[in-house]
C-alpha cells in the first residue's frame, strides 16, 4: 500500500522526458448542448494533463461515459479541443491549420471498437486499406497497391483478400483489415479504442498478438482504451485511470495494480473478482451513480461518491458508520433531486395530487434508526429534514455542504507524486494534513 506521498506537486502530472512523444496540458473538450439543456455543454474530457512516452502503450481505463473516447478523439483530432494543449513531438496539433492538419494526420490514427460498422460494405478490402493513400497522394498508384498487398500480408491476411468485400469476412479479419488501414501511413501513434471488445474471447488474444507484433516491428506508440482490466493489466505499460472527465491516477501498470493510490482506482479494482480465495477483501460498493458531466461537482469530482472522503471541518469525529449514512442521505437528496422534474411530475399529471417516494421520515429511520446521532449533528438533520418535507431537494443540498461538506467538495486536488514519480494521483488526501486514502480504506473495507 501506498503509505507515504514522496512528493506534492501543483503541477500537472506531466514530466520532462526525452522520449515523450505526446504531451497533453489542460486538454477540456466539451460538446455544445441544443437549447434542451439551455445550452449547458456536456464536459466529457475536463482538464486533463499527462505524457506518453515513444513506444509504449498507455491503457485509458473508466466506467462507461468517463470520456475515454472523447479523449482518445481529441488526440488525434478528430474532435475539437476546447481549450488546452496536445503536443505532439513539441508541436500543438490543437492549433494546426487545415492543410497542417491533413499532413500531421499521416502520424496519428486510431482503430475503433466495431470493426462491423467500421469498414464501408461496399468497398473492397484493398480499396478500404488503400483509401488512406489515395487522401494524400502517397507515392504512385501501382506502389500504393504493392504496398497494401505487404500490409495485408502483415495483419496475417492473404494477397487474394485485396479483392473481396467485408462482409465476406470474421470479426476477427474485420479488425485486421481495420488494422491494416491504420497502418497504411505509417503512422507513429494509435489510439485502439477497445479493439477487441467487440470480439470473441477466441479472437481476442490473436489480435493483441498480433498489435504488439506490429509495436514492436515498426515502433509503434499506442494509446489503448479498454474496460477489461486484465487485458489492461496484460498488454499496457503504463495506466491512466479516468472518472468523469478528468484523470484520477496515472502510472506503472503493476504499481497502479498492486499497489493504487487514488481512492477512485480503489474502487475500481476492488469490482474485479479475487482469483486468490484465501483472500479476503471486502468490494467497495459505490453508491449512487456518476453525476451529469453538464453538471460536474466544485471540487474533487469523485466527491459525490468518494468512500474515503474527508470528514467535514466542523465534524472532524464523526463516526465512521455514521459518516457512510450522512453520505447516503445526500445521495439519496441527489437522486430525488434529479428525479425531481422527470418522474415526479409525470407521475403527479398522470394520476394527480402529490407522489412521493419514501417519506423523509422513513428515510431517516432507515438511515439512522439505530445509529447514535450526536446532538449537534441531529440539529443539522432536523434542518435537511425540513426541507426535504417540502421537496426542496436543492436547498436541503445547499445545508448538507454548508455543514457537512469539505475541502473535496470546495477545492479542486491536486497531483501528488505517489510511490514513484512516475506515479500520480488526483486526491486532497495526498497531502499531510490527511491520512492516505489506501490508510482510510483498509479501515473502512
Ligand atoms: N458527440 C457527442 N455529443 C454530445 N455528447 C457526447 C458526444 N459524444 C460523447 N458524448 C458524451 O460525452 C461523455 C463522454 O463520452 P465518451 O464516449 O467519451 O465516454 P467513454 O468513456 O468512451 O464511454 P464508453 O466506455 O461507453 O465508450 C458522455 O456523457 C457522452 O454521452
Amino acid at each position: 500500500m501506498s503509505e507515504h506521498v514522496q512528493a506534492t506537486d501543483s503541477e500537472a502530472p506531466t514530466q520532462e522526458r526525452e522520449d515523450t512523444i505526446i504531451e497533453v496540458d489542460g486538454l477540456k473538450t466539451h460538446y455544445e448542448s441544443g437549447g434542451l439543456f439551455g445550452g449547458v455543454p456536456v464536459k466529457a474530457v475536463d482538464g486533463v494533463s499527462f505524457d506518453i512516452y515513444r513506444g509504449e502503450t498507455l491503457g485509458l481505463v473508466g466506467e462507461s461515459g468517463c470520456g475515454k473516447t472523447t479523449l482518445g478523439r481529441t488526440l488525434v483530432q478528430l474532435e475539437d479541443a476546447t481549450a488546452g494543449e496536445v503536443r505532439f513531438d513539441g508541436t500543438d496539433i490543437t492549433t494546426l491549420s487545415r492543410d497542417e492538419l491533413h499532413e500531421w494526420r499521416r502520424d496519428a490514427q486510431m482503430v475503433f471498437q466495431d470493426p462491423e460498422s467500421s469498414l464501408n460494405d461496399r468497398m473492397t478490402i484493398g480499396e478500404i486499406i488503400q483509401e488512406p493513400l489515395d487522401v494524400h497522394e502517397w507515392k504512385s498508384p501501382r506502389e500504393r497497391r504493392r504496398h497494401v498487398k505487404s500490409l495485408l500480408d502483415t495483419v496475417g491476411l492473404r494477397k487474394e483478400h485485396y479483392y473481396r468485400y467485408p462482409h465476406q469476412f470474421s470479426g476477427g479479419q474485420r479488425q485486421r483489415i481495420g488494422i491494416a488501414r491504420t497502418l497504411a501511413l505509417e503512422p507513429d501513434f494509435i489510439v485502439l479504442d477497445e479493439p477487441v471488445s467487440a470480439l470473441d474471447v477466441s479472437v481476442q488474444a490473436e489480435i493483441i498478438n498480433l498489435l504488439d507484433d506490429l509495436q514492436d516491428e515498426f515502433g509503434l506508440t499506442y494509446l489503448f482504451i479498454a474496460h477489461d482490466l486484465s487485458v489492461v493489466r496484460h498488454i499496457c505499460d503504463r495506466v491512466a485511470v479516468m472518472y468523469l472527465g478528468n484523470i484520477m491516477e496515472v502510472g506503472p501498470t503493476e504499481e497502479i495494480f498492486e499497489n493504487p493510490s487514488n481512492p477512485y482506482t480503489h474502487s475500481l479494482l476492488s469490482a474485479i473478482p479475487e482469483p486468490d480465495p484465501t483472500i479476503d477483501r471486502e468490494r467497495i460498493i459505490l453508491h449512487g451513480t456518476p453525476p451529469n458531466p453538464r453538471y460536474p461537482p466544485s471540487g474533487c469530482p469523485f466527491s459525490t461518491r468518494c468512500p474515503a472522503r474527508i470528514r467535514p471541518d466542523g465534524f472532524p469525529d464523526l463516526d465512521d458508520e455514521l459518516w457512510a449514512e450522512l453520505n447516503k442521505l445526500r445521495e439519496i437528496l441527489r437522486e430525488r433531486k434529479r428525479a425531481e422534474r422527470s418522474i415526479r411530475e409525470r407521475l403527479r399529471e398522470r394520476f394527480g395530487g402529490e407522489t412521493r417516494f419514501a417519506t423523509v421520515e422513513e428515510t431517516y429511520e432507515e438511515l439512522f434508526g439505530d445509529q447514535e446521532v450526536p446532538k449537534d449533528v441531529e440539529v443539522v438533520l432536523n434542518r435537511i429534514a425540513d426541507h426535504a418535507e417540502d421537496n426542496e431537494e436543492a436547498e436541503a443540498l445547499a445545508v448538507f455542504s454548508e455543514e457537512f461538506g469539505s475541502v473535496c467538495e470546495s477545492e479542486p486536488p491536486e497531483y501528488h507524486s505517489t510511490s514513484t514519480s512516475d506515479h500520480k494521483s488526483y486526491c486532497h488526501r495526498h497531502e499531510s494534513t490527511y491520512r492516505d486514502p489506501a490508510q482510510v480504506l483498509n479501515e473502512r473495507y
